[in-house]
């Protein structure tokens, strides 16, 4: 090997050797990416542990309440996600072994081998010490299904505190072969701790099922050939990160693959970026349906060309019947881009049981009460919250904490800190520039229009996907109104009567607008003038072609041009010196 050859790359604490031909796959802009990452792994290693310690308190409680006898059945508030593997078989069985109430070692050598092989699987260490036994967690397995150079596994081995092993898979001999190079050159941490395999990814998550606690997938455009195997292999309450480059296709641009990639229908709104997370989203849960599980989303960021979502799994038959009711079709005027949506299913409670029923509908009616012009149907979509809002607090804190280990600290807090403002329960969002564009008027500020908004009693919030984006649980009637009123004192010219502003403005408005500046028009963070938007740090800060291969028109169309541009532009100079070789390749990264 002739390091000659080679360009050491550093993020973080990890130091990766680039072949000067580039033959593997390694983006920089990755880094925002990377590092949320880790900052929601420091976060998960935290609450699994704080869990499993308000497991076993629970249950020594009940221990020494209960009979041995009736440990048997797990204790389980209603509606609570049991946390790491709790509901499993074979770990009660390690557990009600455990009690810790009882001095009589009572476990047979026989039964100790078995407890011992039972809790290994489930990620959990016994220690046997004078016949008793106590569990311990072992420290979190990570599976980088579609690792590449290995940059991340790397660092998630080094930067992590309290990580266990990780796997890093590729099934491309040329990447395989760069990790395990970059493996060594990482030093003893990273030689005891990850792992490098040729793989296709998809067989071996189904070959390894219920085995990782967090299992991370970053892919070349579309994740969703990964997810139905990727929901199996991840542990019982853990985590699956994942991350979406195609955002031409979840954000409308080719409806019907993404149709057949996600099975939801995008629409082309000001929102459609959070509408990305919210397909994806959704279709993460109906692979995990499949198998009696659900998802519990943790956090979903839409940053430079992606989407990610972190979301975390459960298995449970019964809790699974509730996804229809945290799906929703979303109708969009295409007059006036009003937007209604309707939820898939509805539950109704009866004398301590629930019934679960189609949802109402249709939630509009044919023509739009507003501007009078049809709907677009989109869906369905995940509507129920996007992010676990005490998780975000948290993340947000570890970074802030350790601000000086996040090479990308600027772009994420900022990112997390909008996100810890999001209205959780608001699906969508609004744009003043829409609203105004309708009308044919100019805009009211920001803090006017949510002024407005919160004197007619209504919550509103920004959103982390678009620095115009309004999210507000005000009913739509109320919002023409407000502009209606504002448009009373902001005059527009006449326009065709049959154009969607004049019909709306034709109506005189039920509710009078108040634009006295109201004390919440700004967030905590616009009042304390803390970054909540960046631009981006480089030029060509955008997504990657797959190593070794060249953009063609497809990408083009897939990713959009101010997406390749920057690849393209590169090209371009190198254009200069060879003819470029068109041909046709898969969409990447
Ligand atoms: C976008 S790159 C991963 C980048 C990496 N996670 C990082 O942070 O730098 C995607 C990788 O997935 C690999 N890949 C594609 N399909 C795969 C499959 N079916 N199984 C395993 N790896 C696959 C490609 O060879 C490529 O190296
Ligand atoms: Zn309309």
């Amino acid at each position: 090997m002739d390091l000659s050859d080679y360009k050491i790359i550093r993020e973080g604490d990890a130091e990766i050797l680039m072949h000067l031909k580039n033959e593997v796959f390694f983006n920089k802009a990755q880094v925002n990416n990377r590092d949320m990452s880790i900052a929601v792994l420091r976060a998960f290693t935290l609450k699994r542990k704080q869990e499993h310690e308000a497991m076993l308190s629970k249950r020594t409680k009940a221990a020494q309440e209960v009979p041995e006898s009736d440990l048997s059945e797990p204790v389980m508030e209603d509606g609570a996600h049991k946390s790491l593997a709790e509901d499993d078989k074979s770990v009660r069985e390690c557990e009600a072994q455990e009690d810790t109430s009882s001095e009589e070692p009572s476990n047979t050598t026989e039964e100790l081998v078995k407890t011992t092989e039972e809790c290994e699987a489930k990620g959990e260490s016994i220690n046997i010490s004078e016949g008793k036994v106590r569990r311990e967690l072992k420290p979190p397995r990570v599976l980088e299904a579609l690792s590449a150079s290995g940059l991340r596994a790397l660092r998630y081995a080094r930067e992590i505190e309290g990580i266990g092993q990780v796997v890093a898979l590729d099934n491309d001999k040329a990447s395989v072969e760069a990790c395990r190079r970059n493996i060594k050159f990482n030093g003893s941490v990273a030689c005891s701790k990850v792992e490098s395999h040729l793989a296709d990814a998809r067989v071996y998550m189904l070959t390894h099922p219920k085995e990782f606690d967090v299992v991370d997938l970053d892919p070349y455009g579309s994740p969703s050939v990964f997810l139905d195997s990727a929901v199996q292999s991840v542990v019982d309450g853990g985590m699956l990160m994942c991350t979406a480059t195609d955002m031409a296709v979840l954000c409308g641009g080719n409806g019907e693959v993404c149709y057949s990639k996600y099975g939801s229908y995008p629409l082309r709104g000001k929102y459609c970026h959070e509408m990305a997370l919210r397909i994806l989203l959704a279709s993460i849960e109906s692979h995990a349906n499949r198998y009696k599980r659900y998802i519990v989303p943790v956090l979903s960021v839409q940053m430079d060309f992606y989407v990610r979502v972190f979301v975390r799994i459960y298995s449970s038959a019964s809790a699974m019947k509730n996804t229809p009711l945290k799906l929703s079709y979303v109708y969009q005027c295409t007059g006036c881009d009003s937007f209604h949506l309707q939820p898939v299913g509805r539950s109704i409670s009866k004398n301590n049981s629930v019934r679960y029923l189609p949802g109402y509908g249709p939630a509009v009616p044919q023509e739009c009460n507003y501007c009078g012009k049809k709907f677009n149907m989109g869906g369905p979509i995940w509507s129920d919250p996007i992010h676990d809002q005490d998780w975000v607090t948290s993340i947000l804190a570890g970074v802030k904490s350790m601000k000086h280990s996040y090479p990308a600290y600027n772009r994420i807090s900022a990112v997390l800190t909008t996100i810890s403002e999001e209205l959780p329960d608001v699906p969508l969002f609004l744009s003043l520039h829409s609203l105004g564009a309708t009308l044919k008027c100019t805009s009211p500020s920001a803090v006017i229009f949510r002024s407005a908004v919160i004197n007619a009693g209504y919550r509103i919030s920004g959103t982390h996907v678009n620095p115009l984006g309004l999210k507000s649980d005000a009913p739509m009637d109320v919002i023409w109104d407000i502009m209606r009123c504002w448009v009373k004192n902001h005059p527009v010219k006449a326009q065709p009567a049959d154009q969607p502003g004049s019909v709306i403005l034709a109506k005189e408005p039920v509710l009078q607008a108040n634009f006295a500046r109201a004390v919440s028009s700004l967030s905590k963070a616009q009042a304390k003038k803390v970054a909540r938007f960046l631009p981006n740090p480089e030029r060509h800060w955008g997504p990657k072609v797959r190593a070794g291969r060249q953009i063609t028109s497809k990408h083009v169309s897939l990713l959009g041009q101010a997406a390749v541009n920057g690849v393209l532009n590169q090209e371009e100079n190198e254009e200069s010196k060879s003819k470029r070789q068109k041909t046709e390749h898969d969409i990447t990264t």
